[in-house]
């Protein structure tokens, strides 16, 4: 389906005798910023974690942007412009905020001994360039006064723009946030709220997990809702809060 970025068809995991996803089957559309919602131990994180590379399917297939991206790594997806940010940020702590971001971008020219021996100059302007687009990245979510910083000394917030800004390196067309408002202070979240809308004004398309219902409420359309590893709703977000199937599913999940 062409206005279909991300497509998911019969994707399963299990873990041991465990179903923690079970058969789900979603197309994601191109440009929309979609909320993934669900009770604790759905399957939201272990599905963005198949989606994003960081764990093989036990079944079904992945197609971004129509072609079949099943079971490739993370980094060749971020190459592919599918990046995405983790529910607990994983900064190198004592690496400066813009190191950070310029350890984001794979293989620079300069990896490779002949590459390094033949193009020094290409590779100094190279750099030159990164660093370039790491200070305008991290200038966009507002972190260009903490450059220098270490980024294990910023704060939780501070941390959740940083994952963004990463993300940004690769130039994605599909980012998926898992949690980004959670344990973030409200002037922080209105920031972070701003840039996402932003950046899908400039045709950036977003699958967002969250747990806090006023987020999605707000910023998410549509809403897809899993339990026990299936798809159990999808439409809007005001439908979502009605919905008699998805109250009994978040109060019988386990707290
Ligand atoms: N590596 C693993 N080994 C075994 N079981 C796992 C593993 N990862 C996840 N699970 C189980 O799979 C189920 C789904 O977990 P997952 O983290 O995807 O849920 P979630 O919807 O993201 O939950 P939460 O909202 O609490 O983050 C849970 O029951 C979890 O215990």
């Amino acid at each position: 389906m062409n206005d279909s970025i991300l497509t998911l068809t019969g994707l399963t995991r299990d873990f041991g005798a465990f179903r923690a996803v079970d058969g789900v089957s979603l197309f994601i559309r191109r440009g929309s910023i979609t909320g993934l919602i669900g009770p604790n131990g759905a399957g939201k994180t272990t599905l963005f974690n198949m989606v994003a590379g960081t764990l093989k399917p036990t079944s079904g297939t992945v197609a971004l942007d129509g072609k079949d991206v099943t079971g490739r790594s993370a980094e060749a997806l971020f190459r592919m412009g599918l990046a995405r940010t983790f529910q607990i940020p994983r900064p190198f702590k004592r690496m400066s905020v813009i190191d950070n971001l310029l350890l984001a971008p794979p293989a620079q020219i300069g990896e490779s001994v002949p590459g390094a021996l033949f193009r020094r100059g290409r590779v100094a302007e190279q750099e030159r360039a990164l660093r370039e687009k790491a200070q305008e990245i991290l200038e966009f979510v507002t972190l260009d006064h903490l450059a220098e910083h270490p980024a294990g000394k910023i704060s939780g917030g501070q941390m959740k723009l940083l994952e963004l800004g990463r993300a940004l390196m690769g130039d994605p067309t599909v980012i998926l946030l898992d949690e980004p408002a959670a344990g973030v202070n409200p002037t922080l979240t209105a920031i972070l709220i701003d840039r996402i809308e932003e950046l899908n004004r400039r045709g950036m398309t977003f699958v967002i997990i969250e747990h806090d219902m006023d987020f999605v409420m707000r910023h998410c359309d549509p809403v897809i809702a899993l339990a026990e590893g299936k798809v159990l709703f999808e439409g809007t977000a005001e439908e979502a809060r009605v919905n008699p199937e998805l109250l009994d599913a978040y109060l019988g999940a386990p707290a």
